[in-house]
């Protein structure tokens, strides 16, 4: 390619980076690519070309900066300005009946539930500061988590900069599908490495690797459900604010559902009780919260866990086909 002018490639940069994080949202985010394949990497070749020209026009959004490489000494540590809580399990329908009585006597009137299949992941906090990606930390003791940005980068399904220029945080799940989860395994057995036990510890194991170019090709997605520092934005409703991460360019997960009573919710756990195994993703449960934002203000927290949220565990799956066992291609 003849050598362009400086001015003439950072117009070009720009065009292409915007091009191609337009197509990876389609992609890794909606699920719904609108080019083919090559279309994306005859681009994504040209914006190289053009960066490793002129290094000045690399931005921290280019799509250039999602393979990773660096390798770090360490993880610093994070202390959550708001924490993370954890989850009161339920096991049974008498359990799930007894936290609905507990809440309807604690507001003294029935309540909307927003139910969400439990990504069975890698809880994770992001931080924007004007709608770009500068911080991403696990969980930890949900009050002190590992600071793991530079890995989170190379999760493409996490943007790197917002459609709007927001400072907020948002938590959800880090997770590897179980197509991915079996690939990685059968190429870990080739190699003579330990296997891991499930997509959840292999999230976990990616997420821990120093090597930033290891967490890039472990194929790990995200859903994102917890509208943390809500900065401008002025959700009611748990649903809404999912509603509204996604707009905002995050992947949430499609099957949360608002249920009027405990019956509905209850159908919606067995429903997904059923049909699990379809799914891409894993899950071991159903969480279950308040809908309105006031009311779980009102209902507030125990020491570790809100009153106002529970989650519905599956019981082990015993004799189920295992992963390895179905052909994902
Ligand atoms: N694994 C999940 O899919 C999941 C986990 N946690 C939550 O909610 C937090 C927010 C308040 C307490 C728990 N929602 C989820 N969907």
């Amino acid at each position: 390619m003849e050598p362009i002018t400086f001015q003439a490639a950072e117009k070009r940069s720009a065009e292409l980076r915007d091009e191609l994080n337009q197509y990876a949202h389609e992609y890794y985010v909606q699920d719904q690519p609108s080019v083919e394949d090559f279309v994306y990497d005859k681009k994504y070749q040209e914006l190289v070309e053009i960066e490793t020209e002129y290094p000045d026009l690399i931005t921290p959004e280019s799509p250039t900066q999602r393979v990773g490489g660096i390798v770090l000494e360490g993880f610093e540590k994070v202390v959550h300005d708001i924490p993370l809580y954890s989850l009161n399990d339920v096991f049974s329908k008498e359990e799930l009946i007894a936290f609905d009585e507990r809440v309807k006597k604690a507001v003294g009137h029935p309540v909307s539930y927003c139910c969400e299949l439990k990504i069975d992941g890698l809880s994770i906090s992001l931080k924007y500061e004007q709608g770009v990606f500068v911080q991403g930390a696990t969980r930890g003791d949900g009050t002190v988590g590992e600071n793991i940005t530079e890995n989170l980068k190379t999760v493409k399904s996490i943007p790197l900069r917002l459609k709007e220029p927001l400072s907020i945080e948002v938590r959800g799940e880090c997770y590897m599908p179980k197509a991915s989860f079996v690939k990685l395994n059968k190429q870990r057995e080739e190699d003579g490495k330990e296997v891991f036990a499930n997509p959840r510890n292999a999230a976990a194991g990616s997420l821990r690797q120093l090597d930033t170019r290891v967490a890039a090709k472990r194929n790990l997605s995200t859903f994102l459900y917890t509208l943390a520092d809500f900065g401008p934005l002025e959700s009611t409703t748990q649903d809404h604010a999912l509603n509204e991460m996604s707009r905002l360019g995050f992947r949430t997960n499609p099957e949360h559902r608002v249920c009027e009573t405990i019956d509905e919710v209850w159908e919606y756990i067995e429903n997904f009780h059923e049909t699990r195994d379809e799914l891409s993703y894993e899950i071991d449960g159903i969480v279950i919260k308040v809908n309105e934002f006031d009311l779980q203000d009102e209902l507030g927290f125990t020491v570790k866990a809100p009153r106002w949220a529970t989650a519905y565990k599956f019981p082990p799956e015993e004799a189920q086909t295992t992963l390895l066992d179905i052909d994902w291609t």
